[in-house]
């Protein structure tokens, strides 16, 4: 309070005294004009060092260079939707070709089924089995019939599900036959052994069971092969060798002067180029083969079942069924279905074989080395064993083909193997070497005995294995 009174009584001092008044009145002036001065020159300091910090020509640059970028952005995402496009119309053609595959695989074991083979029990078709690949054991050369498991190849299966499902299987072992009979629509079918007419001391036993398919079966598989036979047809086929020497020995014999050399073989095979392909349909004979897998028709679970009840034959050791034809002079070669000297049990124990249709004369299966000859008829099933019950590929298995003298033989085969693996029973995927048209048919002539070439309506992988161990001796 006492110092308010004091700075009041300061105050009226100052407003009576003139020459006090007007030095108060200049400081006020002075101050103001600091004041103006700092309100104009701040906002300009401002302005000019924002200008320097931020100049707008280095704005226009950068905005330039985004402008540049969304440009080349814009040209890549272009650029990306045109690969994309390119990818989609690819995938789009593989899907086709992928589509178109099937459709044919599909359509035979629909027309197994259409045929009606099945009729003669209503049993209930069983899934089909487990998976694409196992650990793959490459054959040692070529084997009759394809057996042997494929090459991995393209599946719809991730690894690591093939992985799973690799661990999660358990191999069945096939060590022998068990022949005993077997009710065939309503009548008992009994195995019988054919007695070797040779002395030998082999593992090998053959018996014969007539009537093991019905009228019906027979004819059903019959109709179903020729229509898979004539599709297929449409496409000329590739004809394979396993030696160069074996399709020099086919021109010698059918008196044909080509000259081929290594440029005529399709890139990594020993399979002949389109050109010389349909040159050699012209001249040379085959059979065909034709093939469906458990569970593409009724018909397959019938058959497993019989042949269970029958041989003692375990269908989880069960192959592919094929349906082989043969032409009027057409044989098959002597051959064993197991590897000699093989290393792997995952090989072909057991043959079972039926004949679908009499032939008039020729075409008997022969085992030499055991004095055996079995005439073809219709609806008899012979089986044998290949290997011995250690696993071992017996060499008297041996057997041939004769040639046809007069008509047409038609068999029903299946192969059961000593130890099962993951892919058998399963379709295999067709490998994309050879590059080909959708549809084409391989024929194998493999060995130049009873002119015996065979047309596939699938691929494996052995001649391009043969072509990679002789490649030597291509020249
Ligand atoms: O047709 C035959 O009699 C025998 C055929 C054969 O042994 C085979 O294809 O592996
Ligand atoms: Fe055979």
């Amino acid at each position: 309070m006492a110092r308010n009174r004091k700075s009041l009584k300061n105050r009226l001092k100052t407003l009576q005294n003139p020459e006090e008044m007007n030095k108060r009145m200049d400081k006020m002036k002075e101050n103001k004009q600091i004041k103006l001065f700092l309100v104009l020159l701040l906002p300009t300091i401002f302005l000019v060092v924002g200008l320097m910090i931020f100049p707008p020509w280095g704005k226009m640059e950068i905005a330039s260079k985004v402008d540049t970028m969304v440009e080349t952005v814009e040209g890549a995402d272009k650029e990306a939707v045109n690969l994309k496009e390119e990818k989609e119309e690819e995938k789009k053609k593989e899907d086709e070709k992928e589509h178109s595959r099937e459709k044919r695989n599909l359509k035979y074991g629909e027309e197994v089924e259409k045929e009606k083979v099945n009729v003669d029990s209503g049993k209930e078709l069983s899934g089909s089995k487990g998976e694409v690949e196992d650990k793959q054991a490459l054959p040692k050369r070529e084997v009759p019939g394809d057996g042997k498991p494929s090459k991995p190849e393209k599946t719809g299966n991730s690894p690591r599900k093939l992985k799973e499902d690799e661990q999660m299987f358990k191999p069945t072992t096939q060590k022998s036959l068990n022949i005993g009979s077997v009710n065939v629509a309503g009548r008992t079918v009994l195995g019988v052994e054919l007695k070797p007419t040779k002395s030998h001391n082999s593992s090998v036993r053959v018996y014969k069971f007539d009537n093991f398919l019905t009228d019906r079966e027979c004819n059903g598989l019959i109709q179903a092969h020729k229509r898979h036979a004539q599709e297929f047809s449409m496409v000329d086929p590739i004809f394979c060798f396993d030696h160069i020497s074996t399709l020099k020995k086919h021109l010698r014999d059918a008196q044909k002067k080509l000259k081929i050399n290594e440029s005529d073989y399709i890139t990594g095979t020993y399979c002949l180029d389109t050109k010389f392909s349909a040159e050699m349909k012209t001249f040379l004979k085959w059979s065909s083969s034709t093939a469906f897998y458990p569970g593409e028709s009724p018909f397959t679970k019938i058959f497993e079942d019989r042949v269970k009840e029958a041989t003692g034959l375990n269908p989880s050791n069960g192959g592919k069924f094929q349906v082989t034809s043969y032409p009027q002079g057409v044989g098959y070669k002597t051959h064993t279905d197991c590897i000699l000297d093989g290393y792997d049990f995952r090989d072909r124990m057991g043959t079972i074989l039926v004949y679908l249709q009499d032939v008039a004369e020729g075409g008997e299966t022969i085992f030499p080395e055991l004095g055996i000859k079995v005439k073809p008829t219709k609806g008899m099933a012979i089986v044998w064993n290949n290997m011995d019950e250690r696993g071992n590929c017996d060499p008297l298995s041996l057997h041939t083909a004769n040639e046809v003298v007069d008509g047409h033989k038609y068999i029903l085969q299946r192969w059961y193997y000593y130890k099962s693996f993951l892919s058998l029973g399963q379709r295999p995927p067709e490998p994309d070497v050879p590059e080909r048209l959708p549809g084409t048919a391989r024929v194998s002539c493999d060995e130049y005995e009873h002119g015996s070439c065979r047309w596939y309506d699938e691929w494996n992988y052995d001649h391009l294995i043969e072509y990679q161990l002789k490649k030597s001796s291509l020249s």
